[in-house]
């Protein structure tokens, strides 16, 4: 049987702390009950009594099915006691099943911060934590700074955390709030402290300030702690937390932990990192360990040569075993077997002249400034058309756009563009004029209107973004003969995103070659010929 770590998640609480970041309770409520399937321990739900978001959280909390639900605040104020403290109040009466109290444990703080004696500081962690035990399934004790605190001076820290165990606290757990130890003195430390408190009752809780994070909280584990604290995708205070989304697959697959998920759940953790990007309105970070739509993308030739043969080659585990999938991008730093793999992905045979001839083409056009590593859909289409069988959908033969700032019938100053586009699409010559709030809208929209009486399929794709890269003029000539790159990202109506390029001297121009990519993306796609 391998050994039981306990996940503490802090999302709602510590995650909540992130700038930029402001939960509505449907999201709390969302990203609580996404935890609890997933089988996570323990969801801090927030501190009751801070802000009526968190009031009303724990006025009616999810249904959690395994997971315990967890209220944070402080402990007691000075000079009153436990039972009467107005902070602790509305902890004890919500219906979390644990509360989680910070108190202070580095003697600096209590002399700095807190301004009372360093023993009213110890009397308040015993006197909040017993209370909180005697009312609540679980009392635990986050015992802020106490690593700076135990460099300071070891016995007041010991003291802090000792006390907060013998009042009953289920879990001491050491916080490195300023998150400026390193690994090895987080080791260290909590070695230590397992002679004092045994590791079943210890937990870490780290900040990323010296991108130390996971390694701090694994450094914990290493030397005995069994609750781990974290937040999905790091989220938290300044830097941020342990990110409990690379914690999970680390502590399963790499150091053989029982973390109360099943096997089959941890394919769930992308969608769980997903989950929170989009609640929080975040484009997904392609870079993110395990979970990153890059994490398994294969682009250096030599490396995809040998993925073909065994993926274990370039990978650290089965992409499949976290939810993710493996991909291959082609682009100048591409062999032949990136291609392959590419074409394989999308279900495209080419001979081999004609694959060399695409994988030739590719390298010139990225020497121009395209860069198909990202556009993914721009290069399907030109190994359909080194095939031959994608045809020419349309040709824009004319576009011009206006833009202008004006007030507006109610005086209110506006800017607006108005395109104009003269297609020619099956024999016929069509004009459109089209207002949008930008060029590129205007654009969109008098390309679509001018050919979706012939491809109605355009009529369900929508722009989702929109990247501009100013690449260096080439050598020998100006600021200004600077090359524009476009890449665009399409929606369709089912929810599949797809991404193109286009590139120009002139950034409309860029724009109108990177659509036209994206509609014939789509009608190839829709099997359009
Ligand atoms: C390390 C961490 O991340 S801990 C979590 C931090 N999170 C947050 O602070 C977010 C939520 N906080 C809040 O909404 C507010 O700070 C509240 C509602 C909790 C308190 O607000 P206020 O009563 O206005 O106090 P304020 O935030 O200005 O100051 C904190 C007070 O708590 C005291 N305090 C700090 N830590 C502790 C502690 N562990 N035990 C007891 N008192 C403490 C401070 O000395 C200060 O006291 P003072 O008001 O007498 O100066
Ligand atoms: C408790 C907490 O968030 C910290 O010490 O960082």
């Amino acid at each position: 049987m391998s050994e039981r770590i306990y996940l503490f998640d802090t999302t709602l609480r510590d995650g909540a702390q992130t700038q930029g970041v402001d939960f509505s309770v449907a999201d709390k409520v969302a990203i609580a009950q996404a935890l609890d399937q997933i089988g996570i321990d323990y969801i801090e739900g927030g501190w009751p009594g801070a802000n009526p978001t968190d009031d009303s959280f724990f006025d009616k909390p999810p249904k959690l099915s395994k997971a315990k639900l967890v209220a944070f605040g402080m402990t007691r104020r000075p000079g009153r006691s436990a039972e009467n403290d107005p902070g602790l109040a509305p902890l004890l009466n919500s219906q979390a099943h644990a509360m989680c109290l910070v108190g202070k444990s580095w003697d600096y703080h209590v002399d700095v911060a807190l301004e009372i004696e360093r023993e009213e500081n110890v009397r308040m962690i015993s006197d909040s934590i017993a209370l909180a035990a005697a009312r609540k399934e679980e009392a635990m004790y986050d015992a802020e700074h106490f690593f700076d605190g135990y460099k300071a001076n070891k016995e007041f820290a010991l003291s802090c955390v000792k006390a907060a165990y013998e009042a009953g606290a289920r879990w001491v757990v050491l916080c490195d709030t300023n998150g400026g130890t390193l690994p090895h003195e987080v080791e260290a430390i909590v070695r230590e402290v397992t002679e004092h408190i045994p590791g079943d009752r210890l937990g870490i809780h780290a900040h990323n300030d010296t991108e130390n994070a996971v390694a701090n909280s694994l450094a914990a584990i290493r030397a005995g702690a069994r609750q781990v604290q974290g937040t999905i995708n790091g989220l938290g205070e300044r830097c941020g937390n342990a990110n409990m989304i690379s914690l999970i697959p680390t502590l399963m697959l790499k150091m053989g932990f029982d973390t109360g998920i099943a096997p089959e759940k941890l394919q769930e953790v992308t969608g769980l990192s997903r989950l929170l990007d989009e609640r929080l309105n975040r484009v997904p970070n392609r870079h993110q360990p395990y979970v990153g739509a890059a994490a398994f993308t294969h682009k250096g030739g030599l490396h995809v040569s040998a993925v073909a043969k065994d993926p274990k080659t370039y990978e650290h585990i089965d992409p499949a075993l976290v939810g993710n999938k493996r991909h291959v991008v082609v682009s100048d730093q591409a062999g032949r077997s990136n291609v392959v793999a590419q074409l394989a992905e999308s279900g495209i045979e080419l001979d081999d002249a004609a694959m060399r001839r695409l994988l030739d083409d590719v390298k010139q056009r990225e020497f121009q400034g395209y860069a198909y590593d990202g556009a993914e859909a721009s290069f399907e289409l030109l190994a359909h058309h080194a095939k031959g069988d994608v045809p020419d959908y349309f040709d824009i033969s004319r576009f011009r756009v206006m833009d202008e700032r004006r007030h507006n019938a109610v005086g209110k100053l506006i800017t607006e563009s108005e395109a104009t586009v003269q297609v020619e699409v099956q024999g016929r010559t069509v004009m459109r004029v089209a207002m949008g709030n930008g060029p590129v809208n205007a654009l969109d929209t008098a390309l679509r209107e001018a050919v979706v009486e012939i491809y109605p399929d355009l009529a369900g794709m929508q722009l989702v973004d929109y990247k501009v890269r100013i690449l260096p003029p080439p050598k020998g000539t100006t600021g200004t003969d600077a090359v524009t790159r476009v890449t665009i990202e399409s929606e369709d109506d089912d929810g599949f995103r797809w991404s193109t390029v286009g590139i120009s001297a002139n950034i409309i121009d860029a724009s109108v070659i990177a659509l036209y990519d994206a509609y014939a993306y789509k009608l190839m796609r829709d099997g359009v010929r």
